[in-house]
């Protein structure tokens, strides 16, 4: 039986692409992979790793005949990539993305995009703090989100077919309007990366302002904040960069959210502490019902089912290497 796609490209293979090579070669969701990377060195990984069927330095010839076609760079890198392959995509074909913000995506991409190609950006909610092609793992995207954004241009029956495409590898799919996506996950993601980025720092200044270990004694609740810390700063530096507004706003909401505590705390107030913190303990129960709670700390055990025969050693590390 053939599968839903003949040709998926993948434009870059680091954490979010090799794990969706594995996964949709797992699935039986595409006959062939298309790898490209820009630097030989990864290249040589992804081949190592036998992650697809044809590896290229040349963006535009992974594209050419592909009928899915997915963006796995940083979004900083979008603009000259799409430059590259846009002559090269195929009419009828999807073209998609897993970049972690989303109007910026259709706003500097949907002007490029070819007549007759479906546009629709999708951002799997699923990730950890590694990079690189040998961080992937096939299990990455199960029971996790999947937001798909359609281009109001996109073709209904491929926003089915991609949103299969994301179903086949596990995911639960949710199709949403980029702005409101971007302000949803400026709170729920980017404002926690930029807590943790800045709690790290501020711990390694104090570190170094009174030439004491404050990092060997850390507690865990700290150590927590360094996994996030150690997310891959040129992602991470794009999503600022193009998602200033919604992180602008959701930030005023959460300084004044912060006052209102650091009130609490200056006062005494402990009615107010604890109602807080009352509350608070509620949601990370409903979030772990609703099973999103792999979020974090599970990315170190492989989410596997009995009937699969992959060994629990090959996807238990997870720790990538850096790719640049
Ligand atoms: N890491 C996460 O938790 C996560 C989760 C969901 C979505 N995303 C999104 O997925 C995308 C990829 O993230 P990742 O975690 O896989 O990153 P990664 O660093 O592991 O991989 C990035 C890949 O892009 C390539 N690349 C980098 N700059 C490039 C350029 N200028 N031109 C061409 N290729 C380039 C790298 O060689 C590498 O193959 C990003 O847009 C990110 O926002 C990341
Ligand atoms: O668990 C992590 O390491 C992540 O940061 C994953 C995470 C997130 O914030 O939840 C990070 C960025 C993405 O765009 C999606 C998922």
């Amino acid at each position: 039986m053939s599968a839903p796609f003949k040709k998926l490209a993948l434009i870059g293979i680091g954490l979010i692409g090799s794990s969706i090579a594995l996964a949709a070669r797992r699935y039986g969701l595409v006959d062939a992979i298309a790898i490209a990377t820009r630097k030989s060195e990864t290249l040589d990984e992804a081949r190592a790793l036998e992650l697809g069927d044809v590896y290229t330095l040349d963006a535009a010839e992974a594209v050419r005949g592909a009928d899915l076609v997915i963006l796995c760079v940083p979004v900083g890198a979008y603009e000259s990539v799409m430059r590259a392959i846009a002559p090269a995509l195929a009419p009828g074909a999807i073209f998609s993305d897993v970049g972690s913000v989303k109007g910026f995506v259709h706003k500097t991409l949907a002007p490029m995009v070819p007549k007759g190609v479906s546009f629709i950006p999708g951002h799997p909610l699923a990730g950890t703090e590694h990079s690189g092609p040998k961080a992937g793992f096939a299990e990455l995207f199960v029971g996790r989100w999947c937001v798909l954004t359609p281009d109001a241009e996109a073709r209904s029956v491929d926003v089915e077919k991609l949103t299969k495409f994301w179903r086949g590898m596990g995911s639960q799919v949710e199709t949403m309007d980029p702005a409101h996506h971007d302000m949803v996950l400026a709170i729920t993601s980017h404002i926690p990366h930029l807590v943790a980025y800045n709690i790290v720092g501020t711990v390694a200044d104090l570190e170094a302002d009174t030439q004491s270990e404050v990092i060997k004694f850390s507690a865990s609740g700290f150590r927590d904040f360094t996994r996030i810390a150690a997310s891959d700063p040129v992602m991470w530096r794009d999503v600022f960069l193009t998602n200033r507004d919604a992180v602008l706003e959701m930030l005023g909401r959460f300084s004044e959210d912060l006052s209102v505590l650091q009130r609490a705390v200056r006062t005494g107030d402990g009615d107010a502490l604890e109602a807080m913190f009352t509350r608070t303990r509620a949601i990370r129960r409903s979030v772990i019902d609703a099973g999103q709670e792999t979020a974090a700390p599970d990315f170190g055990r492989p989410h596997q089912s009995d009937s699969d025969p992959t060994p629990v050693s090959a996807v238990r590390d997870h720790g990538g290497g850096d790719d640049a």
